[in-house]
């Protein structure tokens, strides 16, 4: 079984998709880390992010970048979006996502055109949504231990400008795919956004098995 896992920046999808993971004992990847891996893989190569042959030359990064604590900070992301607009890097991209996807058994993966571009054919889709208020609040909670100087009013200044910019590029716009299910978590604690895509998953499931 596939489930794809679409929605903005801080949406809460990464903890859905980690929870369904354990639940259908399932491997997951979350798609955002590569173009987080691409962005820092560019600052190392001292590359240029508005040009898309540095930013391709980057996609050639090592496996052990995935686990460096610099991909999980707010300028990374900042970056990881602008990088993400160029077509040649997200074909760079697009086989690891699909062989993740086609392993035996199955996957969960997350991220903004999993549903609509990189497994169009998933068995299970979600698209999974909170207010831009809300996820500032839920990011600034979960980045300000490490970083004091961040304030709420920049975090939810970047989550609007990256909701602009990924949903609006030509290549692979975050959108909702026509057969996603959508969950909003605005007014869900974590406990009952996972209850909710579960019953999503099980009521999507029931439809595709007749
Ligand atoms: N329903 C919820 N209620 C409260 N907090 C939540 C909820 N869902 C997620 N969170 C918290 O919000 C933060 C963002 O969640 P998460 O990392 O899952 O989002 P994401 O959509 O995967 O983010 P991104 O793709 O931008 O990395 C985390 O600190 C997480 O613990
Ligand atoms: N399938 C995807 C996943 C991510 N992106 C871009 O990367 C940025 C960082 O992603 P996070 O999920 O870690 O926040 C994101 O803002 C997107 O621009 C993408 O394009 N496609």
């Amino acid at each position: 079984m596939i489930i794809a896992i679409d929605g903005p920046a801080a949406s809460g999808k990464g903890t859905v998709a980690r929870a369904l993971a354990r639940h259908y004992a399932l491997p997951y990847l979350d798609t955002g880390l590569l173009y987080r891996a691409v962005a820092v893989s560019l600052l190392d190569n001292q590359g240029d992010s508005s040009r898309e042959s540095d930013a391709l030359s980057a996609c050639d990064f090592a496996d052990s970048l995935l686990s460096d604590s610099r991909l999980r900070n707010e300028q990374t992301g900042k970056l990881a979006s602008e990088i993400s607009v160029f077509p040649k890097v997200r074909q760079a991209l697009i086989k690891r996502q699909r062989d993740f996807a086609a392993q035996t058994g199955g996957a969960v993966l997350d991220g903004r055109d999993i549903g609509t571009v990189i497994v169009p054919d998933a068995d299970v889709k979600l698209f999974i949504t909170a207010s831009p208020e809300i996820r500032a609040k839920r990011r600034y909670d979960e980045l300000v231990k490490n970083n004091p100087d961040l304030t709420y009013d920049i975090i939810l200044e970047d989550i609007k400008s990256r909701d602009l910019r990924d949903s609006s590029r030509k290549e692979a716009p975050l959108k909702q795919a026509e057969d996603a299910d959508l969950l909003d978590s605005s007014l869900l604690g974590i406990d009952m956004a996972i209850e909710r895509a579960v019953a999503l998953v099980e009521k999507q499931l029931k439809t595709v098995q007749g």
